[in-house]
């Protein structure tokens, strides 16, 4: 029996916008070390990387190189503030809970492939009310190997109890298009996202800029043209 399609969201910079509350970690941070705060727009495109790439660029961007100790020390301080934080101005992107409540209505099952912790991501999707609607969780901590490997994304399916011939992926960025790819899944890049590179462009089953575009069908055809 063919298994109910399975759509596996990315967090950050695809089911929600983080990177404000990102954004805050960091220039608390840049406080701390005497620096002025980063604007929203000069973080942003970071976002999706993780915290440690976060304040490597925010430091380069001042001409400095943290050691080691000081990395850990600053990735401390940066997740202990994001998590105190962690919804303060996070929100899923425009028409994605629709976009959800109608895959779901149609019989699909739904996942999140995050390279988030997962305690970080559950504590996300838990305070927006989002949680219960996955049937998986996956952080990069959950799995041995974080996307782009695909094992990332095959440890979500079969969290999710789905199959590999009946999942797309959504993501924003050539780590989950990367995943998805290697793993046989087709796969859907969100181009309003953090870091939508030319190679995820190429590489992508589909591009979509809205939620809207995100419909029952959609899956179904994707899902088909890979049987
Ligand atoms: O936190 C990260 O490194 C990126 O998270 P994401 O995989 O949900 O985009
Ligand atoms: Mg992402």
């Amino acid at each position: 029996m063919t298994k109910a399609p399975l759509v596996i969201f990315d967090l950050d910079g695809t089911l929600i916008d983080t990177a404000p509350d990102l954004a805050a970690a960091l220039n608390h941070c840049l406080g701390v070390d005497g620096h002025e705060a980063d604007a929203l727009e000069v973080v942003r495109p970071h976002a999706g990387h993780g915290a440690r790439a976060m304040l490597t660029a925010a430091y380069e961007r001042r001409g400095q190189v943290l050691s080691e100790p000081d990395m850990l020390l600053a990735l401390d301080r940066f997740l202990g503030h994001y998590e105190a934080h962690i919804a303060d101005a996070s929100l899923p992107y425009a028409h994605v809970v629709p976009a959800m409540d109608a895959l779901a209505a149609a019989g699909s099952a739904l996942a999140v492939c995050t390279n988030k912790r997962e305690g970080l991501a559950r504590l996300l999707l838990d305070t927006l009310d989002l949680s219960v609607r996955f049937a998986a969780i996956c952080g990069a901590d959950t799995v041995q190997n974080r996307k782009p490997h695909p094992g990332h994304i095959e440890e979500t399916i079969a969290r999710a109890g789905g199959s590999r011939g009946s999942a797309v992926m959504i993501g924003d960025s050539a780590a989950d298009i990367e995943a998805a790819d290697a793993a046989g899944v087709p796969s859907v890049l969100v181009d309003f996202g953090y870091a939508p590179d030319e190679g995820a462009r190429r590489k992508a089953s589909i591009q979509i800029s809205d939620y809207r575009s995100l419909t029952p069908k959609l899956i179904t055809d994707l899902v088909a043209s890979r049987a």
